[in-house]
């Protein structure tokens, strides 16, 4: 073998992938970017998908007869996909003609990765390049013009991720305004107090982003002391079909007849009115169909909800400031309604240019945009506009679910980015590989191995999918699992999910979080299996 060189071209190359044989078991690994010089096309990226070890004097008849002794015999053989170099231009190109038998293969230098890849850009600090120290970017105004979603099944580090998103969005001075429906993100205020080695591996500092955190609750202090002030929506001169929506699937014609009529005689007598006069107004119909309507209106009276001085949407929009509304404590039915309402008046506000552009992040998005079929919520359609015409008005929306196969594909087709994490559940994985361009099937595979905290990243700016090893947090993880078992009991049973979410209560154990984070996965340039699954899907496939 040539010094510097970790291996020689054998048998048959293609212009799309190539074997060749491993001088030394430990030099290369799979998932590693390695090099080899093309006649005309010079440097080439390329990738080991798989590699397989074998032995021609170790036969089934020796192995009966016991252990080996002497493994230097051993056969070592990676597959590799070529990536391809950058042309004159910029562009990305596969050579034309195939490399030769006996060429050599280096290790890739990290110049060679990034700049083949694309990893160019220095805006939003996410993560490493798994298996090597290269720093991933993304572009900030790219993530909000053309949306990103992060999905992955729970516990395995969405909500994580998600704060390290919405870290580098503040640190940019991106307003946001947060749907939290389980109070995960007002950790953000704190700094996370890292683990040096972490810290320096990922070359962060700790820090908390204090107030310029600001939550709000719609429901009262009682239930979420910690928040920082009450939301409200508008409780003036509401019109029937704004009354409407807070009720989308209980509302039939003789209904909203009632209460058109209702609010009719009201504008016709004085020039501001309130829920209470308008339930008084229908109380004066004589249908028996009114103690329908003045139940539902009674039941959102009772939530406080409304004001006559709501938040303004301007206040929750601010350079440089994140707005958490923290939906803990509200029924299901009225977080919809008060996303699908203050999503309304964002989208009208962003339009009208009376709060700058932002970024709009919506947890739980299989609730608030589920796909037709699995559930209706009255915020759906407002998220489906947004989704598809805030790019025109600098309006983003940050997607996260742990249900992909259940949010709407109007909502995530429009995804720029994505941000995949470990992904089991069948439906969920043939959803995203089925949304996902140029890539197949046996994404399933690798998505159902990956370790927590390494994600998949697809996006318009970089030139294929990789594999993200997600940086630790600068401020506090505020997802934990609340621990109901202390150690001395704990060999009882099973931990439990935190606060109740969409997922049904039993769930394998497997699949629950504990309080201690689970183990880091091991440091770069370490395969993960002796297969070529997702590499052989988004690079290609590997010659027979
Ligand atoms: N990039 C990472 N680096 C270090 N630890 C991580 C990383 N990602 C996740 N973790 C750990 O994994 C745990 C689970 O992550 P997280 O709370 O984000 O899961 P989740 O998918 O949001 O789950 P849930 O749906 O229950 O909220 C975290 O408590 C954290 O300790």
């Amino acid at each position: 073998m040539v010094r510097g060189s970790v291996g020689v071209i054998f048998g048959e190359t293609g212009t799309l992938n190539f074997k060749f044989l491993i001088s030394d078991s430990t030099a290369v690994l799979r998932g590693h970017y390695v090099k080899i010089w093309h006649e005309t096309d010079g440097w080439i990226l390329a990738q080991v998908m798989s590699i397989v070890r074998s032995s021609e004097k170790y036969s089934l008849e020796e192995a009966k007869k016991g252990q080996r002794k002497d493994r230097n015999d051993d056969r070592i053989v990676a597959s590799a996909t070529i990536i391809g170099s950058r042309d004159d231009r910029g562009l990305l190109r596969a050579p034309m003609s195939p490399f030769s038998p006996g060429d050599l293969v280096y290790l890739a230098d990290d110049t060679l990765i990034r700049d083949t890849l694309g990893l160019v850009g220095d805006d939003m600090y996410i993560g490493l390049l798994e298996g090597t120290g290269i720093p991933v970017h993304l572009n900030v105004n790219s993530l909000v013009q053309k949306h990103c979603s992060i999905l992955a099944k729970t516990g395995s580090g969405k909500s994580y991720t998600a704060g390290v998103i919405l870290e580098e969005l503040l640190d940019h001075n991106v307003p946001m305004l947060i749907i939290d429906p389980h109070s995960e993100y007002s950790s953000l205020k704190e700094s996370a107090g890292g683990n040096e080695g972490d810290l320096k591996k990922y070359g962060i500092k700790s820090k908390g982003y204090g107030s310029r955190v600001q939550v709000y609750t719609p429901a009262d202090k009682s239930i979420n002391p910690n928040a920082d002030h009450l939301f409200r929506l508008n409780g003036v001169n509401l019109t029937p079909s704004e009354l409407m929506t807070l009720f989308p699937d209980n509302f039939n014609s003789t209904h909203s007849g009632i209460l058109y009529e209702a609010v009719h005689r009201l504008r016709a007598d004085v020039e501001t009115y309130f829920l209470d006069d308008i339930i008084r107004e229908v109380s004066n119909n004589e249908s028996k169909a009114r103690w329908n309507v003045i139940n539902l209106l009674e039941d959102i009276n009772q939530l406080d909800i409304l004001s006559p001085q709501p938040t303004p949407v301007e206040e929750l929009m601010q350079d440089g400031k994140a707005s958490i509304i923290d939906l803990k404590g509200v029924p299901p039915h009225i977080q919809t309604m008060i996303v699908a309402q203050l999503c309304d008046t964002l989208f009208e506000a962003r339009k009208l240019g009376t709060i700058p552009p932002g970024m709009l992040v919506v947890e739980e998005a299989h609730n608030f945009a589920p796909e037709r079929g699995y559930s209706k919520s009255s915020s759906s359609e407002i998220l489906r506009t947004i989704a598809s015409e805030g790019r025109k008005f600098g309006l983003g929306m940050l997607v996260i679910s742990q249900r992909p196969a259940r949010v709407d594909k109007n909502v995530l087709s429009q995804c720029g980015s994505q941000i995949i994490l470990k992904v089991t559940n069948p439906n969920d994985l043939k959803s995203i590989s089925k949304g996902l361009e140029g890539v197949n099937s046996y994404v399933e595979e690798e998505l159902l191995r990956l370790p927590p905290g390494i994600a998949m990243l697809v996006s318009n700016d970089i030139e294929r999918p990789i594999l993200v090893d997600i940086r630790v947090r600068k401020s506090k993880h505020g997802g934990e699992s609340v621990k109901i078992l202390n150690k001395s009991s704990s060999k009882a049973s099973p931990g439990v999910k935190k606060e109740s979410k969409t997922e049904p209560v039993t769930k394998p154990v497997e699949e629950k979080k504990s309080q201690s984070p689970p183990p880091k996965r091991k440091p770069s340039r370490n395969p993960k299996k002796e297969s070529g699954g997702l590499f052989n899907k988004l690079f290609g496939s590997e010659s027979k």
